[in-house]
């Protein structure tokens, strides 16, 4: 059996009466792309939060390479080896490039500043536009950034929160290549809307639904699932 990195057990958090994760078990291997879906409000982003140390959970459990890490803060998580890109853009707008991926390089502390930003640069396909102003690149490479920013420190797991959001068609392609070249080394925990997306790219996918997980399986297990279907791939069954 495949050797586990992240393992949560019975992961709760309510916002008052609204349940938006209500009892989540996931288990990541190590080296896998598992994508996690499912319609808005599912509570996706919630889940990955919990995951991330953004936000505590009120019941559950999270494990993470053997240990528990259910209530370390965010930056311990990061130093332990979780990385994460979200939905919200963290790059910094006014600031180039460089001294974007140099923030996050920084915080490992590498003997060669420089060296360590041009290779995190060149891992996302940024090393000529360097010195450009973040602000001003195009959506897909201002979320490219995000990603190099986000593997900076070389996670173990890397989680990436609706990464293709706002890419043009032509940017998928590169984008899919690059997921694909991190694992096995790094492992990569997806959020993603775009089906063809998680179709090419998953080796699994947890989807999620009102809080709770749907179903958790192999792309055409997931494909099949009747109750998936009916929530929310639009009830189109397959062999239909
Ligand atoms: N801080 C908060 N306070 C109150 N309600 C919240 C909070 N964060 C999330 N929610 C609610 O929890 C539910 C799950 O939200 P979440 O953002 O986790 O879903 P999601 O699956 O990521 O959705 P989307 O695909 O739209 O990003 C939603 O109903 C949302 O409105």
């Amino acid at each position: 059996m495949a050797s586990m990195i992240l393992q949560a057990e019975g992961l709760k958090r309510h916002f008052g009466g609204l349940k938006a994760v209500d009892g989540v078990d996931l288990a990541l291997n190590a080296g896998e792309i598992h994508a996690l879906i499912g319609p808005n409000g599912a509570g996706k982003t919630t889940l990955v939060s919990l995951l991330s140390g953004r936000q505590v959970p009120d019941a559950g459990t999270i494990r993470f390479d053997g240990a528990d890490i259910t209530r370390l803060p965010a930056h311990e998580r990061v130093r332990r080896g979780i990385g994460y890109t979200f939905q919200i853009t963290a790059i910094y707008a006014g600031l180039s490039v460089f001294d974007n991926l140099a923030l996050a390089v920084q915080r490992g502390h590498p003997r060669d500043l420089s060296g360590a930003v041009t290779e995190a640069a060149a891992r996302v396909g940024l090393e000529a536009l360097l010195p450009q102003i973040a602000g001003t690149l195009s959506y897909g490479h201002q979320r490219l950034l995000e990603i190099g920013m986000g593997l900076a420190l070389h996670p173990r797991l890397l989680i990436l929160d609706e990464p293709t959001q706002g890419f043009a068609a032509g940017e998928i392609e590169g984008f899919m290549a690059l997921v694909r070249g991190l694992v096995p080394a790094t492992t990569v925990l997806l959020i993603e809307h775009n089906m063809d997306v998680v179709m090419a790219l998953a080796e699994r996918i947890t989807v999620l639904d009102q809080g709770r997980v749907l179903a958790s399986g192999l792309p055409a297990e997931i494909r099949a699932n009747r109750a998936v279907q009916d929530a929310y791939l639009g009830g189109s069954h397959a062999g239909d």
